[in-house]
């Protein structure tokens, strides 16, 4: 077995009723070592829940969790041991520095002060120095909440909208460091966020929950194609355009139907294009370029308006 394919976290069919309401309905998906998942999906959709059902914080009412290829009551106890997460806000001690509150955290834990001191680099809280944790950012903050739970040395780690309140530049900070918890430390990572957008650069995979149902999940190859900017030609005569694009040279291209074809490159030359399909006696009910905005996207999976 490959390690990109090992499977740290299998959901099937998850469900969490409360009351008449489902939080979490049928919720099905799989993380594999080495993933940036992202849960994306408004308030109330079932991020949270869904988190901590995996990290054993609530039950499930239906389905199946596996974590590291163990089940059950024993098996989950195994794998959570192997889990970091900031869904339960560890105590930061505001009168104690960052790395006093490391120590803290580490005490029973047989870690050394270099350990600490790596994990303040990683990070990005190695200048903070004599400054106590009462007078952090939000962002230094959320960087030290997770460098606790780092102590532990987890290879698996979910976060609660880590980039919830930031600034831009939090973002941009504390998107740059789950990439090296990745690259540096081997960890997958499971966050959430209700904006596609913040996640848009980090997640190398998406789910998108909503009403508590998974409506979609897709890789970030995948999601660039559909939110890319491309050419959409409505023809009756797909076979005829295909055989004009080629003879155009265009390489980049997809036919999505028997009446439409989406044009990844020469965006510029619609009207060229458009041109030669006339030219070929071709029927174009359409031609023109479409760019979808990640929110846009979204809300045309949700259907509908979004309070996020
Ligand atoms: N303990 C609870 N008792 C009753 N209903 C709950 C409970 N926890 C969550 N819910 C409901 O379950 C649904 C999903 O909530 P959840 O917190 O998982 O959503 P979320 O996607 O994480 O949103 P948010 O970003 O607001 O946390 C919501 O309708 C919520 O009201």
């Amino acid at each position: 077995m490959t390690m990109m394919s090992e499977t740290i976290l299998k959901a099937v069919n998850v469900s969490k009723i409360y009351g008449k309401s489902k939080a979490l309905d049928k919720v099905s998906l799989e993380i594999k070592r080495g993933m940036i998942y992202g849960l994306i999906g408004e308030n109330g959709a079932g991020k949270s829940t869904f988190m901590r059902t995996v990290m054993g914080l609530i039950t499930v009412d239906e389905g199946n969790i596996e974590l590291f290829g163990e089940t059950g009551i024993k098996g989950l106890q195994k794998g959570r041991r192997r889990m970091g997460q900031s869904i339960e806000t560890p105590a930061l001690y505001p009168d104690l520095t960052a790395r006093e509150n490391l120590r803290v955290q580490a005490a029973n834990g047989g870690v050394s002060d270099r350990e600490i001191d790596d994990l303040l680099q990683l990070m990005n809280l190695g200048h903070t120095g004599k400054k106590k944790a009462k007078n952090f950012s939000l962002g230094m903050r959320q960087r030290l909440a997770i460098a606790s739970t780092l102590i532990t040395n987890p290879e698996f780690l979910i976060l609660d909208e880590p980039t919830n309140g930031l600034d831009p530049s939090g973002i941009v900070e504390m998107r740059e460091i789950i990439h090296r918890l990745v690259t540096e430390r081997g960890i997958t990572v499971l966050l959430s966020s209700h904006l596609l957008d913040e996640l848009s650069q980090v997640a190398t995979h998406y789910a998108i929950l909503h009403d508590g149902q998974l409506i979609r999940e897709l890789s970030k190859e995948e999601l660039a194609r559909e939110t890319r900017q491309y050419i959409e030609l409505e023809t009756t005569e797909v076979q005829k355009a295909v055989a004009v694009l080629d003879e155009l040279g265009i390489k980049d291209y997809e036919v999505i139907s028997g009446s439409k074809i989406h044009i990844y490159e020469s965006l510029d030359d619609v009207s060229s294009i458009n041109r030669s399909l006339v030219l070929a006696n071709l029927k174009v009910s359409r031609i023109g370029t479409t760019r979808q905005k990640l929110e846009d996207y979204f809300l045309q999976l949700t259907g509908g308006t979004s309070d996020a």
